[in-house]
């Protein structure tokens, strides 16, 4: 059998060589795995700790290889990674462990001709102390050079979250950029009530806080995958962030509304909409593409939510057949630079493919706008931190078009979020949300029926 380490290893080849999703990754190589719970915990460690510090090991290994990483065999690459990372950052495991299970295992995955060289990169570094001295710059004249090497962020990052929001509040925004988030839940009301369900999972053996604050909301901890397949399949509940569950809450959908949700897959927003319109009404949810949207459709007969229909279709361009709608949710595609703690592999994006964002954003908010009645209101949203993609979006269409104005967010959402007037935005560090925007926006009395 495989051990935890070598698994990992396997994984983190797939996500870095081959540009395999974290979360899919590591699921797939767990449940073939088998490994006992604390195992896979092990192993869940190391392939997150690796995959999100990847900046700073790479650091580390620079100095003692005389091989640029890039031209080393993949195994090799990522044996050396997690031998540093565990050497680094798990004061459990002892060093001249982390170092001989991975020589160990270039014997045991096709490079042990690379053991000696792997002996001899992992020996240098303890003997310099195994530290990141001497990997760091001066603090003082370098901060965001330092902060990208410690927190294992990439220096663009680093200089547009201190340009946009303030070199301290970065450092927040980057400190809680690396260890495993809190898992919460969305408690389906149709099938059962948060009390109820935390009992039941307690039961299962999973620390569970009732999020009562936010209402239907359940903070799971202590766990990796969780593993609760039957409560799950009968629909009682779906997983969610804080943000996405208070964003859909602020558009204040009322049952018997017609509700537009323009991006909708894999369909968690549209859920949390229909429920809190307790089913009654029509949420048409639109994605792009057609695979996507059959999954929106499992979810809602998953969670028996009947008023959701879905349509593939390009939310960019406008279909004046449907009609006009009481609420429309905007959550467009963005870098996602909000949920890098959940998604470890979106700090290494190239900055210049999100450069085009905005453009596609604005044009999906301004089409999607053109369905909302006089009176109406519409979010829009993003789980990125990035004003070019967030305030400055939203801040040019009120601009360009008079017919809409900022509508003040629900006074329980201001208190819980800390939100003034329309926007807000959540900081990770703040409410233990993910990064998250959302507005809100109310077409006038006299904006007239359609654009
Ligand atoms: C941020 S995700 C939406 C998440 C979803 N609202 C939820 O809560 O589960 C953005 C979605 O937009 C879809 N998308 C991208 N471009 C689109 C377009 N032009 N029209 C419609 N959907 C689009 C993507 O396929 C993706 O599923």
């Amino acid at each position: 059998m495989k051990s935890a380490r070598q698994i990992a290893v396997q994984a983190l080849i797939k996500v870095n060589q081959d540009g395999g999703y974290s979360n899919l990754v590591l699921d797939h190589a767990l449940e073939e795995s088998g490994l006992d719970a604390r195992d896979k915990a092990f192993c869940t460690t190391l392939f997150y700790g690796v995959l999100e510090r990847r900046i700073t090991l790479d650091a580390v290994l620079a100095r003692y290889c005389r091989q640029p990483l890039k031209k080393l065999m993949p195994q090799v690459r990522e044996l050396l990674r997690i031998a540093v990372y565990q050497i680094l950052y798990l004061e459990g495991v002892p060093a001249s462990a982390a170092v001989n299970e991975s020589v160990e295992l270039s014997r045991r995955m096709k490079c042990g001709h690379a053991s000696g060289f792997l002996n001899g990169v992992l020996r240098a570094f303890l003997r310099d102390g195994g530290s990141l001295d001497g990997v760091l710059p001066d603090r003082a004249e370098h901060p965001e050079e330092y902060l990208g090497l410690f927190y294992s962020a990439p220096l663009w990052l680093v200089r547009q979250w201190a340009a946009d929001y303030g070199i301290e509040r970065a450092e927040g925004m980057l400190a809680v950029s690396v260890g495993r988030p809190p898992l919460y839940l969305r408690v389906n009301p149709l099938k059962n009530n948060p009390a109820d369900l935390a009992a039941a999972l307690r039961k299962k053996g999973f620390a569970v806080t009732v999020r009562e604050e936010i209402g239907n909301c359940l903070e799971v901890s202590g766990t990796g995958a969780v593993d609760y397949p039957v409560l799950y399949k009968r629909g009682h509940f779906t997983v969610q962030d804080l943000s996405s569950q208070l964003c859909v809450q602020a558009l204040e959908a009322r049952p018997g509304m017609r509700c537009l949700d323009v991006c909708a897959a894999p369909g968690g927003k549209t859920f949390t909409l229909a429920q809190e319109m307790q089913n009654e009404g029509e949420v048409l949810a639109l994605d792009l593409h057609e695979f996507k949207t059959k999954l929106i459709r499992d979810g809602a007969k998953r969670l028996g939510l009947t008023c959701v229909s879905t349509e593939a279709s390009d939310a960019s361009v406008y279909d004046p057949a449907r009609g006009l709608f009481d609420r429309v949710l905007c959550d467009v595609p963005c870098s996602g630079l909000g949920i890098i703690r959940r998604k470890p592999e979106i700090r290494y994006k190239n900055p210049e493919e999100l450069a085009a964002l905005p453009e596609i954003q604005y044009k999906i908010l301004e089409i999607s706008a053109k369905y909302l009645k006089a009176g109406g209101r519409l979010i829009y949203s993003t789980c990125t931190l990035n004003r070019n993609e967030n305030d400055r979006v939203v801040e040019r269409f009120l601009r360009e078009h008079p017919e809409f104005e900022p509508e003040p967010l629900p006074e329980r959402i201001r208190r819980l979020t800390g939100g003034e007037g329309y926007k807000v935005t959540l900081f990770p560090e703040a409410l233990g949300s993910d990064g998250f925007f959302f507005a809100l926006l109310r077409r006038t009395e006299k904006g007239g029926a359609a654009l």
